[in-house]
């Protein structure tokens, strides 16, 4: 799914900077010791600061005094309020305040401050396409964590506890400090995403409007931030992309539209620009059946797909070998990719391969042959040899016998250091350890046809996790949608429920692109 993004606004704790842990490690000293006095009776009731659930449910996100009063109302601890010249010594809630910053100094101090690199990898890298970021921390140290970990010029924009306070704003769950970020940035809320760790932030968010509030997922956070109304969960910004407009994240197949409920959006993207379509094979072409050779291509899908290509460009980016595929599909004049991209051919003579290809080819003879020792005797298992890649078939093997078999599949891969293993539909493959998938061919392919300008618009059809690389890469102009179900989660816009869908698809898309040149 993707959204129209201009800003984002993150959170520093726990978002960009490790230092969410710091923070709770010195709220639990400060706690402990607090608690501990109260159980010697001087105090309210004496118990522990648990920091998998009291930071999360009364302090994370929260500016620093905020913190302190949700938790001591929660612990119906009585402590005065103070002044705000009281010394870290006072028990009061400003020299509380006062203690838990000299604290967690002491521990940033002697760690330093860590950063979430794939995170920090991505915003570094949307900045270059144009989205403008700020940072909003309730923390009153954002500056010097930022410039401690050397990322403060990534920022047009900072919204901290002290520009908070000077502002007089109001700290999350209200959206205050968000709304001043988007002022800054001067962006409107409806086009600016929030990136947050805590329930706090995610509900400034969803108050603020935002277009987008993305929950990040860490080991305390997990039960609270599920239960928030985050757009979507993920473990760090790596799994959302930024085309330059839009971003594209993860959801659950069950929050796709059906891509017929979406045929205007389709029928406009073939209307407004030159549409480039691309076909995943099993599954999104063909019904999944219980053996490779039976998966054949309808006449009736084939005619389809040959009208298509004589009105637009298009290509069949499979996992199974070029060779096979091109020949199951039967047609000339289209673009094939087997083996998850690694092996592609075109009109023209137009070819790709996987690069030291002879070593690969070595590897995966080699593999082929030991897992067939290996896999020899287990009920059901088919071996499919590729050129580029090794599938181990494992749909008809007795369901006891599963882990068996992806064991040995990953015993086998650790024997070479150019193959990796991956899973698909009840299938297991070795494959090119090589930085390369059916998205990056999708790429290939697009730019030797020439349709990498705006002018263009892509469709990407299929079924399984490895299509998920294609969705994560399409560009703008692009429509991704999932056929049937794989378990995880998907990047793409819409979905149908199975290749007969696909087959009823291809005649729309054929008398749209019909009906439209006729008209124009
Ligand atoms: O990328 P694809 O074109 O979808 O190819 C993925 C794998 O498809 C084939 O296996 C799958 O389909 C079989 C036939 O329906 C089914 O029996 C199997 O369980 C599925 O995993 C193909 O045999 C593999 O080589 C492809 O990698």
């Amino acid at each position: 799914m993707k959204k129209k993004i201009d800003s984002l606004l993150c959170d520093l704790d726990g978002v960009l900077t490790k230092t969410a842990d710091l923070h709770a490690r010195a709220w639990k000293l400060l706690f402990d010791d607090l608690l501990e006095q109260a159980s010697e009776g001087t105090l309210g009731v004496g118990q522990k600061f648990v920091i998998a659930t009291d930071y999360p449910k009364f302090i994370d996100g929260k500016p620093r005094l905020e913190g302190i009063r949700s938790y001591l109302k929660a612990r119906k601890l009585d402590i005065p309020e103070g002044d705000k010249d009281d010394p870290a010594e006072m028990k009061t809630v400003h020299g509380l305040g006062k203690k838990k910053n000299q604290l967690f100094h002491k521990l940033l101090n002697a760690e330093g401050v860590k950063i979430y690199a794939a995170s920090i990898k991505a915003i570094t890298a949307w900045k270059n396409k144009g989205l403008k970021i700020a940072v909003v921390s309730s923390s009153k140290n954002c500056l010097s964590i930022l410039q401690s970990a050397g990322i403060e010029q990534l920022f047009d924009a900072i919204v901290d506890g002290n520009v908070a306070q000077e502002k007089g704003l109001a700290g999350k769950p209200e959206p205050d400090v968000f709304l001043y970020a988007a002022f800054l940035l001067q962006t409107n809320p409806k086009n600016a995403a929030v990136a947050e760790d805590a329930a706090v932030g995610i509900e400034a968010a969803k108050r603020g409007k935002f277009a987008l509030s993305i929950g990040i997922l860490k080991e305390n956070n997990a039960r609270i931030l599920l239960k928030s109304e985050a757009d979507v969960t993920v473990r760090d910004l790596s799994e959302i992309t930024y085309t330059g407009e839009s971003m594209r994240y993860p959801l659950s197949l069950e929050k796709l539209d059906h891509a017929c409920l979406s045929e205007y959006h389709i029928s406009r993207s073939l209307q407004l620009y030159e549409p480039v379509f691309f076909f995943d094979y099993d599954g999104t072409l063909t019904p999944i059946v219980a053996h490779p050779e039976d998966a054949l291509l309808s006449q009736a899908t084939r005619e389809r797909l040959k009208t298509l290509s004589e009105r637009a460009s298009v290509a069949v980016i499979s996992g199974r070998d070029k060779d096979d595929v091109k020949k199951l599909v039967g047609l000339e004049n289209i673009f094939y990719a087997g083996s998850h991209g690694f092996d592609i051919e075109g009109p023209g003579s137009v070819t790709h391969h996987v690069p030291h290809a002879q070593d690969i080819m070595r590897s995966v003879i080699k593999a082929t042959a030991l897992l067939q020792e290996k896999l020899q005797a287990t009920d059901g298992v088919q071996i499919e040899p590729k050129k580029f890649a090794v599938a181990v078939h494992y749909r008809n093997t007795p369901k006891d016998l599963w882990q068996e078999v992806r064991e040995v599949c990953q015993q086998v891969a650790d024997q070479f250091s150019n193959l990796k293993n991956s899973e698909g539909k009840m299938v297991m493959e070795l494959r090119p350890d090589v930085d390369w998938d059916k998205g990056k061919a999708m790429e290939w392919v697009a730019g030797k046809l020439g349709v990498q300008s705006p002018q263009f618009h892509y469709f990407y059809m299929g079924d399984d996790f490895t299509d998920e690389d294609a969705f994560r890469a399409l560009p703008e102009n692009g429509t991704g949608i999932l056929v049937g179900s794989h378990e995880g989660y998907t990047y793409a816009d819409y979905h149908v429920k199975g290749p007969e869908e696909i087959d009823q698809l291809l005649t729309s898309f054929i008398n749209i692109i019909q009906k439209h040149r006729m008209d124009v």
